[in-house]
């Protein structure tokens, strides 16, 4: 199974600690594969070198400089992450190829769209037992890092191994009357997905995760689901369609 961990789901320590405590209960149950993020790490350090960047579409405008910000950030928090979890590698799509990609749109910058997933990689760690932790840069035509959404990623990784996967974040699902207070959709369809982003329920960061798990599902992945990582059990039950929300094509 493939799981999404996002900045929003590292921001406070009792939230990592539950999705640390989960990672370790699922690997006790099926092969797990880390794709994660780390918006506010980004940020931070991008701040703390005067650097500014903006958002359009949800993704990060990435000069070559803050590139090289970016790849810092995620390499250096995807070790922290792995040796929280212990028996697992951090890698960054850059190694072995993991994550090729092309540049999406010449305006975004470093900003790329993945076109290949080393899959082979993934289930020799696997294999061995460990669990990958895969930061989402990838390398680009030049050979030079491309930075991809992480749910983005994590959706191409799902397709590629055919596996389900699970964006963790810091809502426990979709929910259709965004920013209202409303109800949870323990699943929504294609249309639905759509509906929302036109209607503006499904609004911010919530946009790639959805796009990224109907992307995953038209790769073949066997299930798509949103879903908070605060809940014991949370990754088991989502699996099963018993938590978060469900995307279906
Ligand atoms: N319909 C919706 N239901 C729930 N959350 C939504 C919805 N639309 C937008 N959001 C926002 O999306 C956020 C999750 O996306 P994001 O901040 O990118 O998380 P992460 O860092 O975990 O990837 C939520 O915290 C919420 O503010
Ligand atoms: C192109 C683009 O926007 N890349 C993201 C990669 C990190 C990410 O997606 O992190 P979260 O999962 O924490 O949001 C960025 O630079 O913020």
């Amino acid at each position: 199974m493939i799981v999404k961990y996002g900045g929003n789901a590292m921001k406070s320590l009792d939230l990592r600690r539950a999705v640390a405590r989960e990672l370790a209960a699922l690997r006790g149950e099926t092969p797990v594969v880390v794709v994660h993020g780390g918006g506010p790490v980004i940020e931070r350090e991008l701040a703390a070198r005067g650097l500014e960047s903006e958002f359009v579409g949800g993704l990060r405008v990435t000069t070559p400089q803050a590139m090289d910000v970016v790849e810092m950030a995620l390499g250096q928090l995807g070790k922290q992450l792995a040796q929280d979890l212990g028996a697992a590698v951090g890698l960054t799509g850059r190694d072995c190829a993991l994550l090729r990609a092309e540049v999406l749109d010449p305006r975004l910058g470093r900003v790329g769209r993945v076109t290949g997933v080393n899959a082979g990689l993934l289930r020799t760690l696997l294999g061995a037992g460990l669990t990958p932790v895969v930061g989402c840069v990838a390398v680009g035509e030049d050979g030079e890092a491309l930075n991809v959404n992480a749910d983005t990623a994590a959706g191409a990784v799902a397709g590629a191994l055919g596996e389900g996967v699970v964006f963790l974040t810091d809502v426990d699902g979709v929910y259709r009357a965004y920013p209202d207070p409303g109800s949870r959709a323990t699943q929504l369809t294609r249309a639905e997905v759509e509906e929302g982003i036109a209607a503006g329920w499904i609004a911010g960061g919530m946009i790639p995760k959805v796009r990224a798990a109907l992307d995953a599902l038209d790769r073949g992945a066997p299930f798509a689901t949103i879903a908070s990582g605060m809940t014991a059990g949370v990754l088991a039950q989502a699996a099963r369609g018993e938590a978060g929300t469900r995307i279906v094509p």
